[in-house]
């Protein structure tokens, strides 16, 4: 599996205010990169901080890329997968709307009522990990049922994970020119930190985009 993480951080690499509240700090012309992206993968991921914060929708807005999907025999949309160790995605939540296969990444831990109620409202649950998801082991099944390309748009604790994995194959990080602040506000990549064996990466490429700098690189 090719996994592709795609993020945009304020100038202080933050991916949110402190209020973990979604913000825009793509223009136009990135977003529309990012619908891209998007479309050239055969599933999108989020951890459910993400989903509890924006409550995402994740599927393609350009019709296009629906049509050329289709052309091409696949899904109109990519799947949407969730990261979500303890089952608490809301029921109601939009990425559980039937527009597009969506993957629901449980722990062993999860509640079963929760992981019945998820069910019920359309998720595929796959369960790897104990207490937290175990990134490997999902992944692996998720690329048995057909996802060869994977894309991650975050949030910060999952990215951690997957760099820690070793899972990240490139990166491409869209900053605005935006400062955010705060010790709190969400980061790149969050979760505990390295202190030893820091992920290097290797500079593919730099474009300017509306306001901002996109930031392409390959994980080596
Ligand atoms: N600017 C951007 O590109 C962007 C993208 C996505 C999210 N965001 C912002 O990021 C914030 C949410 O990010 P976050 O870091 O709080 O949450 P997150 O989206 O990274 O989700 C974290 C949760 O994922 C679950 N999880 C399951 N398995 C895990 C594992 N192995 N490792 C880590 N987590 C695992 C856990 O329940 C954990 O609490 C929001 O403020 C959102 O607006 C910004
Ligand atoms: N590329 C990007 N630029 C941003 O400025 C920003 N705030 C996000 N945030 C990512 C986050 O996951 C969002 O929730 C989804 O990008 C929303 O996706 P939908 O439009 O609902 O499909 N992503």
């Amino acid at each position: 599996m090719h996994v592709v993480v795609n993020a945009a951080a304020s100038v202080d690499g933050k991916l949110s205010t402190r209020r973990r509240e979604q913000v825009k700090i793509s223009g136009a012309d990135d977003f529309a990169r990012v619908d891209r992206v998007r479309a050239d993968s055969d599933a999108v991921l989020v951890g459910v901080g993400t989903v509890l914060a924006d409550d995402p929708h994740l599927t393609l807005d350009d019709d296009n890329y629906r049509d050329e999907r289709r052309t091409a025999g696949r899904d109109p949309s990519p799947a949407r997968v969730v990261a979500d160790s303890r089952a608490r995605t809301p029921s109601d939540a939009r990425i559980l709307d039937g527009a597009a296969t969506t993957y629901l990444l449980a722990s062993e831990a999860a509640p079963d009522d929760r992981i019945a109620a998820l069910r019920d409202a359309g998720a595929e649950v796959v369960v790897a990990g104990r207490t937290r998801v175990s990134f490997p082991d999902a992944l692996a099944e998720l690329e048995s049922r057909g996802v060869d390309r994977l894309m991650v748009e975050g949030g910060g604790e999952v990215i951690f994970s997957l760099f820690e994995d070793g899972l990240v194959d490139e990166l491409t990080l869209y900053v605005g020119s935006v400062v955010f602040g705060g010790r709190d506000a969400p980061t790149l990549a969050d979760g505990d930190g390295f202190v030893e064996s820091f992920p290097r990466l290797e500079l593919r490429e730099v474009e300017r985009i509306d306001d901002g700098v996109l930031l392409g690189y390959d994980v080596p």
